[in-house]
């Protein structure tokens, strides 16, 4: 079995039946501090744990003084000044009462107003008197009148004392010391040395330091602006689920079961039995029409109700669309996604997307370019480009591009024309349905010079110190710009 080196030190010792306070000792730490292994020790079995009360006197006040000054008697005493066997002492002397009452006690009396005895006398009364004193500084070895007598004076107290006595419960060569860790590597975990670790667990009631958080967070500030010029455009907000049923993150926009983008690869899939939220039974059987006619394979609507993290927020604008059919209107949303990818300077598994659409009857590719090209420039985008792209959900479709001070020109989102296979089965047929879904996290790294995604959330102080007046800087400035863009 393995133990904590510590325990491992304290069961080597305590074979026997052994006091915690000389263990404690032999291991140069106070006995306060090994309590908890020795509960540790005793919860995991390897070791007995024996308290008992014992009786024991400690000094009191008056006890201490003494110690300090010497006992009145033993002060008297020493005074003495000897001379041809006799010994004198001058009795105008502070506490003299006291003193000669204890060496009353011992034979010893005053004639008058000194003291004369005879050196032998004189020796034992002494040698009495500071085996006295010597026991008021060792009271633990003091014998019992004596310590009664200290008792009388008030010179100590009876105290009750709790002695712990452990003994190994296990032999020594039944454990062994292990280390305690509180992080793996994936070495420990793939070669099974983690085995023989000791995790730390741990201990969510602590609380944590606190964030003396210096200026507010650049990109919540950048996304809240997002949030702004949207609205001041003429958008209206909507907000839809992070764990979503693949209905609305792939089906319901015409992504094919079989796409390659719903393989695992793709995308989180979420292992759960549990209930999920059903879509509208004549819109699943909507999708499931046109996705056979048209892709020409088997749909699955138990696949359809499986949850994954969303990859796109288009999953909830197609939300906004399948409720609010035909009609004017304009949506965005804004919100986290997810997919498995590597970590590099421009991908991360999470990241933020601004998704719109556009809503109304007559709607051409020309009205999208335009209201993309309002939006970057709201944004303060200098230059964006347009490349043409494949999306299976618009046509025509394109991809968006940026020029990033040191990356170059950067993609950060695509757009397009929902397809009728997208907006027949939701019943929308007089309207057209502009669409586009940005990466916010590429566009604030382009617009703040910063090149690595994971800067966005660092915790080093003064780096955020520096992108949030970047930020300000930026913002200032936002509005006295143009825009240019290529088609
Ligand atoms: N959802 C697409 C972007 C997009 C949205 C809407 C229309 C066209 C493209 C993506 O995440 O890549």
């Amino acid at each position: 079995m393995f133990v904590l080196p510590i325990i491992y030190e304290i069961l080597k010792r305590a074979q026997d039946w052994r006091l915690l306070d000389d263990i404690a000792r032999e291991l140069g730490t106070p006995p306060e501090s090994l309590m908890r292994y020795i509960e540790e020790g005793r919860a995991r079995g390897v070791l007995y744990v024996d308290r008992r009360v014992v009786e024991s006197f400690i000094l009191t006040e008056e006890g201490q003084r003494r110690v300090a000054e010497g006992l009145p008697e033993y002060r008297l005493l020493k005074s003495a000044v000897c001379e041809g066997g006799r010994c004198v002492i001058d009795l105008s002397q502070p506490e003299v009462e006291i003193a000669l009452a204890n060496l009353a006690k011992i034979g010893i009396r005053p004639k008058g107003r000194v003291l004369e005895i005879d050196e032998e006398t004189y020796k034992k009364a002494l040698a009495i008197v500071e085996e006295r004193q010597r026991f008021l500084t060792a009271l633990d070895s003091a014998p019992r009148e004596i310590l009664q007598e200290f008792l009388r004076r008030k010179l100590v107290k009876r105290v009750e004392k709790t002695q712990i006595f452990i003994k190994a419960a296990v032999p020594i060569d039944a454990v062994r010391p292990a280390e305690v860790k509180t992080a793996l590597t994936s070495e420990d975990i793939t070669s099974g040395r983690w085995r023989d670790y000791i995790l730390k667990p741990f201990d969510l009631s602590i609380e944590p330091p606190e964030y003396p958080a210096p200026v507010p967070h650049f990109f919540n500030e950048f996304l809240n602006y997002v949030r702004e010029v949207m609205v001041g455009l003429g958008f209206e907000e909507v907000r839809g689920p992070i764990l979503e049923v693949e209905f609305w993150n792939f089906d319901a926009l015409f992504q094919a079961q079989d796409h390659p983008a719903r393989e695992i690869h793709d995308t989180f899939y979420v292992e759960w039995d549990g209930p999920v939220e059903q879509p509208p039974a004549e819109l699943m059987e909507a999708v499931k029409k046109v996705h056979e006619e048209k892709w020409q394979y088997k749909w699955d609507p138990k696949k359809a109700l499986n949850l994954v993290l969303r990859t796109q927020t288009t999953a909830t604008t197609i939300r906004a669309l399948a409720e609010r059919g035909d009609g004017e209107y304009k949506v965005f949303t804004i919100g986290r996604v997810f997919r498995p990818e590597k970590l590099d300077p421009k991908h991360s598994m999470e990241f933020h997307q601004l998704d719109g659409i556009v809503v109304g009857p007559g709607l051409t590719f020309k009205h999208l370019l335009g209201q993309l090209e309002q939006i970057a420039k709201a944004l303060g985008m200098d230059r964006v480009k347009f490349r043409p792209a494949y999306f299976p959900f618009t046509s025509p479709s394109v991809e968006v591009y940026a020029e990033h001070p040191k990356l170059g020109w950067v993609e950060f989102g695509g757009a397009g024309i929902f397809r009728p296979e997208v907006t027949e089965p939701l019943g929308v047929r007089k309207s057209r349905v502009l669409a586009w879904g940005w990466g916010l996290d590429r566009i604030a790294m382009i617009i703040l010079g910063i090149d690595d995604i994971r800067e966005l959330f660092t915790k080093d102080l003064e780096k955020l110190q520096e992108y949030y007046s970047r930020w300000v800087k930026y913002r200032r400035n936002i509005g006295s710009r143009g825009i240019r863009y290529t088609i």
